[in-house]
């Protein structure tokens, strides 16, 4: 589903990510995981455009995301995004936030998009919630409003941007939770994340970048328990 090509990426002269080249399969669970500063989240933000790559190809299903601009709006429309500061729209409703894009963007008939905007509600266990503002909701809460929202859009891929990392420690399971189930459905999800237990346990593949450079890839129970590199040993030395 997605192939990536010696992708590199500078902000001025700062290299950021350098001949990244990877590739996931449809139905992939991939963790980025790596020191802070490493690029996880420019490379993430890479594989939608929201960062421009300074080099290197980017495919989504066969499409050449870096070659047409033209497409990009289309093919966005298939990729959702979580951040880690969930970005929901203030002024709305629980309900309306999930209802907004697939009724601007695709055009979806409000009836269509409220049925399921509840049936996803109901799917993070946030049904009686349709009716609240964002702010009266916490932190997990608010996230679990931001994964239904994005899965709206029926995407074929998600990214995830450290979804957990801005929560306080007892809503961080509630987040992952949902995030499990959604990798159980056969959801395409690349996530960047500090969570190395959710790597180890639903990832299929865990990406280790480390100073711009991918290091090694590999399955979680391989890459936990022998990492290759001394620079993935070090690290693992220091979270776990
Ligand atoms: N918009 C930007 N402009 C300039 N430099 C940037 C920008 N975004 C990121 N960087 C720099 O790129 C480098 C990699 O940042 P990135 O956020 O991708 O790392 P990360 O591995 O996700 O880190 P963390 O785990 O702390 O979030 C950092 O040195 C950061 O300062």
């Amino acid at each position: 589903m997605i192939n990536v090509q010696a992708l590199s990426k500078k902000f001025g002269d700062n290299l950021v990510l350098s001949d990244i080249t990877t590739s996931v399969k449809k139905g992939e669970v991939v963790a980025i995981i790596g020191p802070s500063g490493s690029g996880k989240s420019t490379f993430l933000r890479c594989l939608n455009l929201l960062e421009t790559p300074t080099s290197g190809t980017i495919e989504i299903n066969g499409k050449n995301l870096t070659a047409s601009k033209k497409e990009i709006h289309k093919i966005r429309q298939q990729i959702g995004m979580v951040f880690q500061h969930f970005h929901l729209f203030p002024h709305m409703t629980v309900l309306e936030n999930l209802m907004y894009a697939p009724v601007k963007a695709k055009g979806t008939n409000k009836n269509e998009a409220r049925e399921k905007a509840q049936q996803l509600l109901k799917r993070v266990g946030l049904a009686q919630k349709a009716s609240a503002y964002p702010n009266s909701l916490s932190g997990g809460q608010k996230q679990r409003v931001a994964i239904a929202r994005a899965l709206a859009m029926e995407p074929q891929l998600m990214l995830f941007d450290e979804p957990t990392s801005a929560l306080d420690p007892e809503m961080v399971k509630e987040v992952l939770e949902v995030m499990k189930d959604l990798a159980k459905t056969g959801m395409t999800m690349v996530v960047v994340t500090h969570e190395m237990g959710f790597a180890r346990e639903v990832a299929d593949r865990v990406l280790f970048l480390d100073h711009c450079i991918l290091v090694e890839e590999g399955h979680p129970a391989a890459f936990f328990q022998r990492p290759e590199s001394e620079r993935a040993r070090d690290f693992l030395d220091k979270v776990l």
